[in-house]
């Protein structure tokens, strides 16, 4: 694994930009020519491919009727978490792509992981393991934007679990936020974005920072972006390690069930990294 400048990466940034990954450059076009080629037929069609059955591995949602404040100006063809995942049931389409793909992307999440915990000194296989637990991949959509009032194809936030691997189309719209200002992230098809969830932050004590971003619109051009989420199992209780608490930097987080912070999560519409306010101490 290397960085765009062809360096050996080390996993101290919250954000990294990753090539020489592992995942043929053609998986990463047949997929996303497979999430084209879904997201082009009639939304009846798209339905009758995902069978409605309550075992199909995935749902399909719109943000672009929801009413509203908060909409996302996107589709979703979202992937149950892997216990759930049949996929036999999967619409021939995405079957070979879809499948070749998790395989593939789950194991560089594992050795991202793995890369991550050792440059902290912790013990990487089982970190690695729990951190990895729960796999699920979102294909976004994001149509032309007509309308001037859409700013977001999706609202600023941090994801949820602990490391997220992100592929891109060749469209710009995605920014992180540094400090106050937001940075344009730009497009490269070959590469994968590693970007640390609120799970290592909360792990860390807060020495690693979940990344908070956002999508932009655009009033001409769809975009594609293929997420895998990788966390603890919904049982597992995420909280700070005593290794990261000092006097200099005191207990920031409290311990949380990783399906009860998920689930106060989807609850709400996002918002930033307000979702850590779960987990916060309260300061006396
Ligand atoms: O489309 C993108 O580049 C980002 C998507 C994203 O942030 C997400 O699905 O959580
Ligand atoms: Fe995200």
């Amino acid at each position: 694994m290397s960085d765009r400048t062809g360096k050996k990466l080390l996993f101290l940034r919250n954000l990294s930009n990753i090539i020489n990954h592992g995942v043929p450059l053609a998986l990463q076009n047949q997929i996303r020519d497979a999430a084209r080629h879904f997201f082009s037929l009639p939304t009846e069609i798209q339905r009758e491919l995902l069978q409605a059955d309550p075992f199909s591995p995935l749902s399909v949602f719109t943000g672009l009727k929801n009413e509203g404040e908060f909409r996302n100006w996107k589709h979703t063809l979202g992937f149950k978490p892997n216990p759930y995942m049949n996929t036999n049931l999967l619409p021939c389409i995405l079957r070979e792509p879809f499948v070749n793909f998790r395989e593939k992307v789950g194991s560089l999440a594992h050795g991202v992981a793995k890369e991550i915990f050792a440059g902290l000194q912790l013990n990487a296989d089982l970190l690695s393991d729990i951190h990895t637990r729960r796999q699920t991949m979102t294909v976004n959509y994001y149509p032309p934007c007509p309308e001037r009032n859409f700013t977001y194809g999706i609202r600023p936030h941090s994801d949820f679990g602990s490391i997220t691997l992100l592929m891109q189309d060749e469209v710009k719209g995605l920014q992180i936020r540094k400090g106050g200002n937001w940075i344009d992230m730009n497009p490269r098809k070959d590469a994968f974005i590693v970007m640390i969830g609120d799970q290592i932050e909360i792990l860390t004590n807060g020495m690693y920072k979940s990344v908070e971003h956002r999508v932009l619109t655009n009033r001409s051009i769809p975009r594609i972006s293929i997420a895998c989420f990788y966390a603890p199992a919904e049982d597992d209780v995420i909280g700070p390690l005593g290794k990261f608490m000092s006097k200099r930097t005191p207990l920031m987080y409290r311990a949380v069930k990783f399906g009860d912070y998920l689930n106060h999560g989807f609850s709400k519409p996002l918002n930033g990294k307000s979702n850590l306010i779960l987990s916060t101490m309260e300061c006396h």
